[in-house]
This record gives structure tokens, C-alpha cells and sequence, in this order.
């Protein structure tokens, strides 16, 4: 938990002297003991800038104006206060960690982005995470578009010691796919981690691909896929966004994992993503190595971005 928090700090207070982007100087947001007139300016320019986008950043304002209206905004410390509370109301319901019931089996995760955002590496740290929890893991190397992916996802699977299934570039996805699904039911494993495509010539073929690999896999299992995470680079701002309202409306997304945070010093794109999709987050990546993926705790990151000193 510490550990986690040092490095959430890390990431959100770069160069900021300890404190994040959004508390940096907060004291001189105050004239005495009153909220200067430009005050809620300041905040929302520095919301935008972190990439928390419109609807959050007017969400959040709101509810400090609503505070600043009823006399409850009056020291620095009230306002660090307030700040907290409203930033957990609009991430705690969206902090929900991905729980794998005992009576679906095969559980099967679609991972889905776009490429470069770090899909495989999520896959192969959740591949790793889920073994360490006594899982049984297979993973499909579905993304078959390029040569790479399969012998990225194949270094992966080899540092986790989780097995794999590919079939090489330019199979079919949706046939890897499905013979994952198939092994993993004959096997008796408890789960499918499924790479999928990233890049097809246009984004209307790769979203039209996702939902025929949906379709087959639907064969096997109504309900299935049982989780379909979708993979978005914190370092991209608003495109990470735009990218989960994309998918969203194309395959139906279940939970959203937020790479590279550790890249940035804004991250306010978790904000905006909370606002705008009201899908749960369940990951963070916070680094390269296998174990720097975090199961998100909007209090661990409040706590961030607000400091100690309330
Ligand atoms: N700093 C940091 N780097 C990350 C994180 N997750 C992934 N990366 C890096 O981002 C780069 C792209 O990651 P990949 O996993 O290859 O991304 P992908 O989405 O599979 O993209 P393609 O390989 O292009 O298909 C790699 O250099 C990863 O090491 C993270 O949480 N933090």
C-alpha cells in the first residue's frame, strides 16, 4: 500500500517539489482568509491541463462552488479537504477490482486496444498476477495482424511461465481465439487471457473484428467474454478517452486498464474517464516490469494528489 502510494506520488508530483499538479501552490489560491475571486479559474485551468477534460473538470467545479456558497472553503486546509471529497465521489464508485467467480470456468478476459498502449505488457502482467493467485491461465495470442505481437505476447508468456496458444501472423484471430477457449476446457483451466487485434486498415474493420472474435467465442459461452478490458495510455490525454468511447460503443467494454502512469505527471485522464464512461478501472500501469500493474484505489490516488497536509 505504501509502496503503491510512493509511487503514485512519484509519477503525480514530477517536478513539482511534492506537491501534484493540482495542489502545487494551493495557499495562494487564498487572499487572507478568503478563496481568491479567480480561484476556481486557477483550479479548472489546472484540471484541463492534466487532461481531465471538460466534464469532470465543470463536475468538480460545481461541487467546490456549492461548497464555497455555504461557507465551507475558508483555509487551505478546507480546501485540500473539499477537493478530496469531491474527487472521491466521482472515483470511488468507478474503483472496482476485477473479481474472478469460482463458478465460471473458463473465465475468459478480451483485452482490446489500440496498438502501442501497452496491451501486451498488461497481458502478460496480468497473466503473472493471476498465477501468483493459484489460477490456471492460458493466454491466446489473438492479435495476429502482426508477427511481433505473437512474439512479444510469446516473451511474456515465457517470463510468466504461463502457457500460450498462437498460431502465427495472419491467422484468424477469432479461430485462436476459440481453440484457446476449446484447450482451456479440455485442460480444466480457469482462465482465457485473450489478446486481441490492435490495428486494421481502418478502425471500422478492427471494430467490425472484435465483434465477429465476440460472436464465435459466444458459441462456447453465452456470456462469454466474462470481462472485456480495454487497454488506454495515460500519456495520450484526451485519445485515451476518445478511444474508450470508441470501443465502448462498438463491443461493449467492462472495465478499462490506465498504462503509463508512471510516464506522465498529469493523470487526470482517470478523472475525465470516470466522468465521462462510468466503467469501472481496474488497473493501473505504473512501469515496465511485470509487477508494476496496480489494481486501482481511487483513495491511494486521491491521497496522491491532495497530499497528507489535510
Ligand atoms: N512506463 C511504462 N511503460 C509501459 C507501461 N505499460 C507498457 N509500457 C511500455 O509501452 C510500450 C508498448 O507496450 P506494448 O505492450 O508493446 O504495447 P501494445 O499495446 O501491445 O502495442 P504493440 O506492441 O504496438 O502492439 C512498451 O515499451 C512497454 O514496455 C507502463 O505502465 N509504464
Amino acid at each position: 500500500m505504501a509502496d503503491l502510494l510512493s509511487k503514485f506520488r512519484t509519477s503525480l508530483n514530477k517536478s513539482l517539489g511534492g506537491d501534484s499538479w493540482l495542489t502545487k501552490d494551493i495557499g495562494t489560491l487564498f487572499s487572507g482568509e478568503k478563496l481568491r475571486d479567480d480561484a476556481l479559474e486557477e483550479l479548472e485551468t489546472r484540471l484541463l491541463m492534466a487532461d481531465a477534460g471538460l466534464e469532470a473538470t465543470q463536475w468538480l467545479l460545481d461541487r467546490l462552488q456549492a461548497e464555497i456558497g455555504a461557507g465551507r472553503i475558508k483555509t487551505e486546509k478546507q480546501l485540500r479537504e473539499q477537493l478530496k471529497k469531491a474527487l472521491l465521489e466521482l472515483l470511488q464508485p468507478i474503483a472496482k477490482p476485477l473479481k474472478i467467480p469460482a463458478f465460471i470456468r473458463p473465465y475468459i478476459l478480451f483485452v482490446v486496444g489500440v496498438n502501442g498502449v501497452g496491451k501486451t505488457t498488461t497481458i502478460g502482467k496480468l497473466a503473472s498476477r493471476f498465477k501468483k493467485d493459484g489460477l490456471s491461465v492460458l493466454l491466446a495470442a489473438g492479435d495476429t495482424f502482426r508477427a511481433a505481437a505473437v512474439q512479444q505476447l510469446t516473451t511474456w508468456s515465457e517470463r510468466s511461465g504461463v502457457p500460450i496458444l498462437s498460431q502465427g501472423e495472419g491467422a484468424d484471430s477469432a479461430s485462436v481465439i476459440f481453440d484457446a477457449v476449446q484447450s482451456a476446457k479440455a485442460r480444466g483451466l480457469d482462465m482465457v487471457i485473450a489478446d486481441t487485434a490492435g490495428r486494421l486498415h481502418t478502425q471500422h474493420h478492427l471494430m467490425d473484428e472484435l465483434r465477429k472474435i465476440k460472436r464465435v467465442i459466444q458459441k462456447h459461452d453465452a456470456y462469454a467474454p466474462h470481462e472485456v478490458l480495454l487497454v488506454v495510455d495515460a500519456t495520450t490525454g484526451q485519445n485515451a478517452l476518445n478511444q474508450a468511447i470508441q470501443f465502448h460503443e462498438a463491443i461493449g467494454l467492462t472495465g478499462i486498464a490506465v498504462t503509463k502512469l508512471d510516464g506522465t505527471a498529469k493523470g487526470g485522464i482517470l478523472l475525465a474517464i470516470a466522468r465521462r464512461m462510468a466503467l469501472p478501472i481496474r488497473y493501473v500501469g505504473l512501469g515496465e516490469a511485470v509487477d508494476d500493474l496496480e489494481v486501482f484505489d481511487a483513495e491511494i490516488y486521491v491521497e496522491s494528489l491532495i497530499g497528507s497536509s489535510t
